[in-house]
């Protein structure tokens, strides 16, 4: 039988079931697979054999440019797919049992990849039977630099694909570009259809000034909440929304200057619901478990804590009563069967 003092806290942050609601594909891939595109690709791009994901950005602006290399190692439908099946599988080999993926439908005209052909592809993925005991929903982005006419026809192909386990829409994308309510509509739309909708908020100075108008959509969830004046976040506590909280990405892209001073010790105090996640782990290099475990240690967090911000996660997700249910059996399962590994 495993004791504690053989199962550290890493370990233990591991074997710790877990919810991901955060996760960007094309931000997710792994240097092994990114090492594997690019041996795909390199003589179509030989631009790629200098490219590496820096281990520290100056400023989150130096973040969304590494994805005009990233998408070249992801330009047609087979690369996408694997990208997609590795993602899965290490976030299933990292204690992930219920995972909800997002990604931006992309067009690609060199290699005739459509924004429809890109999402069946990842879908195809997402549906494929596996062995490992993890549950995959897709959540479709609509970038901020998007035109309107460009954000209802990614809502529409989420309409057309529904039934292939797309559950919500995001609002994501370059910070400093765009605006919420110029999309607004396509969200409305989202809305009427069903889905369950987070948006990617206020993550810099400048996007403070459209939280009001974010907030009076009523999101579902939302990402980062990073800068909250008072009335924000009054709304945003009196209406218990769920915040998606990415610390490594947060700080490695400097909208949070410490891991001390990340906000999601305010939500602790408050005993706000937050779900903990990676954002983007290929290019913060950061696992989910590593995210407990740096909360664990930043806030002094024991084990049993840990674990109830997991099972408490499962509210959180895109699906309904009877899921959520059977998770949190799940859950207790394997609390009492691991038992030993809280002491
Ligand atoms: C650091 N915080 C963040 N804030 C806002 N948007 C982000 C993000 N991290 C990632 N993305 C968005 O996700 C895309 C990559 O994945 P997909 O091509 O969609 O799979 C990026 O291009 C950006 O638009």
């Amino acid at each position: 039988m495993v004791t504690s003092s053989t199962l550290d806290l890493s370990e233990f942050c591991v074997q710790l079931p877990k919810i991901e609601l955060h996760a960007h594909i094309n931000g997710s891939i792994s240097p092994k697979t990114m090492h594997q595109l690019r041996e795909l690709k390199k003589h179509k791009y030989p631009e790629l054999a200098d490219f590496v994901v820096p281990e520290q950005l100056d400023r989150i602006s130096d973040f969304f440019p590494l994805f005009k290399f990233i998408y070249k190692l992801t330009d047609d439908e087979e690369a996408i797919a694997i990208a997609t099946r590795n993602v899965i599988d290490e976030f299933a080999k990292d204690g992930v049992r219920y995972l909800e993926l997002r990604t931006t439908p992309r067009r690609n005209e060199d290699t005739g990849m459509t924004k429809e052909s890109y999402l069946k592809s990842v879908l195809d993925v997402i549906n494929e039977p596996r062995k490992e005991n993890i549950i995959v929903r897709l959540i479709v982005s609509i970038d901020r630099r998007n035109t309107l006419e460009e954000a209802f026809e990614t809502v529409d192909l989420a309409v057309k694909f529904r039934t292939q386990n797309i559950v919500g829409i995001d609002l994501c994308g370059d910070v400093h570009q765009g605006s919420f309510e110029h999309l607004r509509p396509a969200f409305d739309k989202a809305r009427t259809e069903g889905f369950y909708v987070t948006l990617h908020f206020n993550e810099v100075v400048e996007n403070m000034v459209e939280a009001p108008n974010l907030l009076s959509f009523g999101p579902d969830r939302l990402g980062h909440a990073t800068l909250l004046d008072e009335p924000t976040r009054q709304t945003i506590y009196s209406n218990r929304i769920p915040i998606e909280i990415c610390m490594t990405s947060n700080v490695i892209s400097k909208t949070v200057k410490t891991f001390e001073d990340h906000h999601v010790k305010d939500l602790l105090v408050e005993n706000h619901p937050f779900v903990l996640c990676t954002d983007d782990k290929g290019v913060f290099f950061s696992d989910l478990s590593n995210e407990y475990a740096i909360c664990s240690t930043t806030f002094k967090m024991t084990r049993d804590q840990l674990f109830e911000t997991s099972l408490h996660s499962i509210d959180a997700i895109f699906g309904g009563s009877e899921l959520k249910s059977q998770l949190k059996q799940q859950w207790q399962e394997w609390h009492q069967a691991n038992a030993h590994a809280f002491n």
